[in-house]
């Protein structure tokens, strides 16, 4: 029986994984599922699967938790470090589906007690990639690609040759306000980004769709994941999102991977590998599709794929940098205090200021490092907002 836990088991891929888990009850253990605020789902949950642990982030929803449980043989813990100890608990197979460089802890855990990490979480590679990296090959870990993109990219590497890719081209939806005038972006309100034109995922990741974040990211995950040069990685915008990947040959070949929107596909590959199962996923109908469509992304309506490239040639700690600030200025704008296209601003003005500071982000890539230049970028963020504010009144 396969050892699984769960970090961030209440959100969009948490609940995609236990869905496959379900299917297959007798072949996997369920040791702990975490969560945030969602404490009746977890607690469900986890009674359904015999967790041994149920974790909630959140200290202040301990007792809630307790209470929902009570009855069961599941025990309750709470905090950020009761989450990173579920990580750390001895699993074959952990699902790192945390949103936000939150979930950077119990990942690193999980590998350091040398489980097979499925990466859901962009924040992890984009905030530390280095040093992520560097932790599984020491512990002798093995990390997954969850990411949509990043798992085509890895089936398509299956028997080649890194050295024969030229180029990995990662495909954008263009998100909400892709047809967009781009003078109406400033208006747009956060009901219309909160809704995304062919995935069903949380809030968070949908609004970065939406401004294009998701894929800055996702390029910076690339490249820290597959070693690749950042001129070798290329958005293309594919409003259908079939195509989720190529990867390009040195003999000109490109190699796609397609299928439909429904992360129970990578999740299941991640989980299953190195087999291929059946999976309950739809076989698409290319021909009722009949046409796939790509463009070039307009770097105008998209400035936070320049930042991406920025952050590439900064290296050190400028991605955890650029992460939080993205983070927050995500906040200020689902909090109402800034507008759509302002959030790109907060992440450049954070990025200028705190490079500018001497030697902060050539520092070490350590646990510590990230998360202290995390909340500073936080902080930053939050001082440059308050300034925006000011200003306009
Ligand atoms: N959804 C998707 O299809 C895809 C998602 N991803 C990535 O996977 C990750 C999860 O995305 P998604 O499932 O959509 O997100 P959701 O918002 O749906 O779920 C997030 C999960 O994290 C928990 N959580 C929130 N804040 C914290 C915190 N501070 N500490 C610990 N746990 C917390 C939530 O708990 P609660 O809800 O109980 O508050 C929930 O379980 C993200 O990094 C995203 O970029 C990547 C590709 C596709
Ligand atoms: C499903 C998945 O992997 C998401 O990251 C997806 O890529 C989001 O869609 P966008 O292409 O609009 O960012
Ligand atoms: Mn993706």
């Amino acid at each position: 029986m396969k050892r699984i836990t769960i970090l961030g088991a209440t959100g969009s891929i948490g609940q995609n994984t236990l869905d496959l888990i379900r299917r297959d009850r007798d072949a996997y253990q369920v040791v702990a599922l975490t969560g945030g605020r969602n404490i009746a789902q977890l607690a469900r949950d986890a009674m359904e699967f015999g967790a041994e642990i149920a974790v909630t982030a959140r200290d202040d929803l301990l007792d809630d938790l307790r209470a929902a449980l009570s009855g069961s043989a599941v025990r309750a813990a709470a905090g950020a470090g009761a989450v990173a100890e579920a990580g750390a608990r001895p699993a074959d197979w952990v699902m790192s589906a945390i949103v936000g460089a939150a979930g950077l802890p119990p990942g690193l855990a999980a590998l350091e007690q040398g489980a097979t990490l499925a990466l859901a979480n962009k924040e992890t590679l984009v905030a530390a990639g280095p040093l992520v990296m560097e932790t599984a090959a020491r512990h002798g870990a093995r990390i997954l690609p969850v990411d949509s993109e990043h798992s085509a990219i890895f089936q398509a590497l299956i028997g080649e040759d890194i050295g024969a890719v030229r180029r990995v081209v990662i495909t954008a939806s263009g998100g909400a306000f892709r047809d967009w005038p781009l003078d109406a972006l400033a208006k747009a309100s956060l009901e219309q980004a909160s809704t995304h034109p062919n995935w069903n995922m949380g809030q968070r990741i949908t609004i970065d769709s939406a401004s294009m974040f998701n894929k800055a990211l996702e390029v910076i995950e690339a490249r820290e994941f597959f070693g690749l040069d950042p001129a070798q990685i290329e958005v293309l915008v594919h409003p259908e999102s079939l195509v989720h990947a190529l990867v390009g040959f040195c003999d000109g070949a490109l190699l796609a991977h397609v299928g439909p929107h429904d992360m129970r596909h990578a999740i299941g590959y991640a989980l299953n590998w190195p087999e291929r199962r059946p999976l309950p996923v739809d076989a698409l109908d290319l021909a009722a599709i009949g046409q796939l469509n790509f463009r070039a992304p307009d770097p105008a309506r998209y400035p936070a794929l320049g930042l991406a490239r920025e952050v590439m040639e900064m290296r050190g700690l400028s991605g955890a940098v650029f992460n939080a600030a993205k983070e927050r200025a995500l906040d200020h704008f689902i909090a109402g205090r800034i507008g759509f296209l302002d959030m790109s601003d907060v992440v450049e003005e954070v990025l200028a200021r705190l490079s500018a500071e001497n030697g902060l982000i050539d520092a070490g890539i350590t646990l510590d490092s990230v998360t202290r230049l995390d909340h500073l970028s936080r902080r930053c963020a939050d001082a440059v907002v308050q300034e925006q504010c000011k200003k306009t009144g």
